[in-house]
């Protein structure tokens, strides 16, 4: 089933992006055919006639059909030369520093030579092998960014988002090279609304960190963790430069140049299992062309990597003018918010992935058996509900608030085990449940009127950046109030 999409309508003012889309787009397929060719590599990429990308304002560059396409027709494969990962990255800077690697794929031979170039010289492998492929990458994708016309990788590099895209995600708020800039998170635990001293009115630098700290505080510990991987990510980044007596890394490789290179990977890697990586979570791939396949909550095409590269086939059928989408996971808004910068509804009903922390309410709530009797469990913190209720987790915190000593009940043990299901417990969870969820409500009801309130001024980064927050806050007063008419 195909479902119309309605975006939060992200306007983009980047008139320069549009004037040379086609023209940058050419250049892609072109490095795309024509490159395979020249180096006399098997021919790997297919591109389906069928489809096309097209520049839509609200959600960028799509892929959209141009026919009708059938359920389970390979429309897209892009061979291991042009996909850009922990493993093709070893390969291109063995080639300038003669490190002797694995040979997993054939990467074209690059003989260009300049003053980056000097840079991989100084990579010893072990020292490449200790970096994460987040790491790894941002360091390559900056320096090859700066190589211009010497880089292999100019085409695609050249297709990649600019930091206005993704200026509705929280990191960039703190203004400059975000990371860090967040300061101390004023909103308390159970998101209650700290106003900022200027009487709510956002206007200055100092107001879009404000903003910041107006994110439901699920949301904010998001961000925070995103800031918190990018920082380290850079750290490790210039103390390997840094290492090298290579001093002017601010220069080489400037923060907000890395952020860029960053987001740019965090919000269009695709993962698979890579052979020289060390993680499984690290094993991921950036893939032109593919990249530009935008998120719905339902999987409408699928992905799959072999000997020939990276392949999409479509799930469902699609009519000329549809666009077609890809599941990047189950991911509420304030997640896609935080990693992508976008959210999504649905015309009828919130994102389906869209979830209430409830953790920061019960934790208080326990005593010192309880709190002793979920650990011992592992079933201590990280308490959810979505549109289906609550998650078994939060089921088990709900019972034993019902249990002065856990330890000693038999029937919660047996309905830990799962022997025995929770109608014991229900009446009384249902009560707790529907007062933490009428909070819940009250408070994003009073966060959505300071918000409403807020003067921004002429400031269109600012209006939609405020748009998307008090947008989270929408979505968790619908969650809830959809919740408790079901527990009535
Ligand atoms: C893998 S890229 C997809 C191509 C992207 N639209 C572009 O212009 O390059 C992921 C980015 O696309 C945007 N995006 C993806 N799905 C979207 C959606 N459903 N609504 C709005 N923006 C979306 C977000 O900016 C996200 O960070």
């Amino acid at each position: 089933m195909y479902f119309v999409f309605q975006f939060i309508v992200i306007y983009k003012t980047n008139s320069f992006r549009m004037q040379n889309f086609s023209e940058k787009l050419g250049r892609l397929l072109e490095w795309i055919n024509l490159s395979t060719d020249e180096q006399k590599l098997p021919l790997q990429c297919y591109i389906s006639p069928k489809i096309t990308v097209k520049d839509v304002k609200g959600s960028g560059r799509g892929i959209y059909a141009t026919a009708s396409i059938s359920p389970h027709e390979k429309i897209i494969n892009i061979g291991h030369p042009f996909l850009l990962n922990f493993t093709t990255v070893l390969n291109h800077i063995a080639k300038h520093n003669k490190m002797e690697i694995d040979r997993h794929v054939t990467v074209p031979f690059e003989t260009k030579e300049d003053e980056f170039t000097e840079i991989y010289k100084c990579f010893k492998k072990e020292e490449l092998l200790r970096l994460s492929s987040f790491q790894l990458l941002s360091m390559y994708l900056t320096l090859e960014r700066k190589r211009g016309e010497n880089s292999y990788w100019k085409a695609f590099i050249d297709m990649l988002p600019t930091m206005e895209d993704f200026q509705l995600m929280p990191i960039t708020y703190g203004g400059g090279g975000g990371g860090g800039c967040g300061g101390s998170n004023s909103t308390s635990e159970n998101g209650a609304v700290h106003e900022n001293e200027n009487g709510n009115n956002f206007n200055a630098d100092d107001n879009q960190i404000q903003l910041k700290q107006q994110l439901p505080a699920t949301a904010y510990a998001l961000n925070e963790k995103v800031e918190q991987r990018f920082n380290h990510d850079y750290k490790v980044i210039t103390q390997l430069l840094l290492a090298k007596n290579i001093s002017d890394v601010s220069t080489i490789l400037p923060r907000d140049d890395v952020l860029l290179s960053w987001l740019c990977i965090n919000s269009r890697c695709l993962y698979m299992d890579l052979p020289t990586s060390h993680d499984t979570l690290d094993n991921f791939t950036m893939a032109p062309y593919i990249d530009f396949i935008n998120h719905s909550c339902d999987d409408h095409c699928t992905l799959k990597i072999d000997a020939k590269g990276f392949q999409i086939t479509t799930t469902t059928a699609y009519k000329p003018g549809d666009q077609l989408y890809l599941s990047y996971g189950p991911h509420s808004n304030e997640f896609l918010l935080c990693e992508y910068g976008f959210v999504v509804t649905l015309p009828e009903e919130e994102n389906r992935w869209n979830d209430l922390d409830i953790s920061s309410y019960l934790l208080p709530m326990f005593n010192a058996n309880q709190i002793d009797c979920l650990k011992e469990n592992d079933f201590y913190d990280n308490y959810t509900l979505n549109k289906d209720g609550p998650s078994f987790r939060t089921e088990v915190a709900l019972a034993i608030l019902q249990e002065q000593n856990p330890h000693d009940s038999r029937r919660f043990r047996a309905f830990l085990n799962g022997i025995l299901d929770n109608t014991v417990y229900l009446r009384k969870s249902n009560t707790m449940l529907s007062k933490i969820l009428t909070k819940i409500m009250q408070e994003a009801e009073q966060h959505q009127f300071v918000l409403e309130n807020v003067k921004i001024g002429a400031d269109e980064v600012q209006r939609l950046r405020l748009h998307v927050v008090m947008s989270l806050y929408k979505d968790r007063l619908a969650l809830a109030s959809r919740i408790l008419k079901d527990l009535k």
